[in-house]
């Protein structure tokens, strides 16, 4: 007799996982869709808020079509604030971060991603990339569940998602591990939370 199959329990459930799947699909193609020239308008509403916080900052090296936070973490180094930047380890683990200076060496990573060849640091703050959002605070990443185990690591890091204002949507799936953020930035506004 074949064992039925039960997926683990730490995965979402079946119709979350294929609510979000569907989702993906969908805001991969706003993104693509967006007009990026009002990207830097992302930074400019998150500067503010990271002057506000001590600690190192841990900002996102693009992938080909996300907003580009590169013009943020050289900003961010010029005024003495540390930045780090997160390698990919294989799924199922947190992501690492190590310390990025201007002058550091990218070196490439797991699904295309970028890392620096600094040492491993731990960040006070977390900026989050979001392929998807509501107004509720709930987020969509690409499915490896990488953020959601960082930041369940990382219980007393601030958390801030951002998203260009594309990426909104009325309502996402809420999975048992999906983690909640502080606030939400677009170039729009800053949504907060709690
Ligand atoms: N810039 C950036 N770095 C990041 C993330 C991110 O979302 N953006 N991550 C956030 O967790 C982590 C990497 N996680 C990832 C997990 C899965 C895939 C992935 O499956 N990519 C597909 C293509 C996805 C698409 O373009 O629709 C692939 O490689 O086939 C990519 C990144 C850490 N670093
Ligand atoms: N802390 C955790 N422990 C165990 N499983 C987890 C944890 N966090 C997330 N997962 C599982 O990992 C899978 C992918 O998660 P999810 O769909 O939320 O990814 P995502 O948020 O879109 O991606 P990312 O976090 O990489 O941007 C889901 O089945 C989820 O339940």
């Amino acid at each position: 007799m074949v064992a039925p199959h039960i997926p683990p329990p730490c995965n979402d459930p079946p119709d979350i996982a294929l609510r979000k799947k569907a989702l993906r699909v969908q805001c991969a193609a706003a993104l693509r869709a967006r007009d990026v020239e009002r990207d830097q308008g992302i930074i400019h509403q998150l500067e503010p808020l990271l002057r506000a916080h001590a600690g190192p900052i841990a900002c996102v090296w693009p992938l080909p079509h996300e907003v580009d936070l590169r013009p943020l973490c050289h900003t961010l180094a010029h005024t003495g604030i540390t930045v780090v930047l997160p390698q990919t380890p294989p799924r199922g683990a947190p992501l690492v971060f190590r310390q990025w200076h201007p002058d550091s060496t990218m070196l490439a990573g797991r699904f295309g991603t970028h890392y620096p060849d600094g040492p491993i640091m731990e960040p006070a703050l977390v900026l989050v990339p979001l392929l998807g959002f509501d107004r509720a605070g709930n987020r969509l990443g690409y499915g490896g569940g990488y953020y959601d185990r960082t930041l369940a690591a990382l219980p007393h890091a601030a958390r801030i998602g951002y998203a260009p204002s594309t990426q909104e949507v009325a309502h996402l799936p809420c999975g048992p591990h999906d983690q909640p953020l502080n606030c939400i930035v677009t170039e729009k506004e800053v949504i907060r939370f709690g």
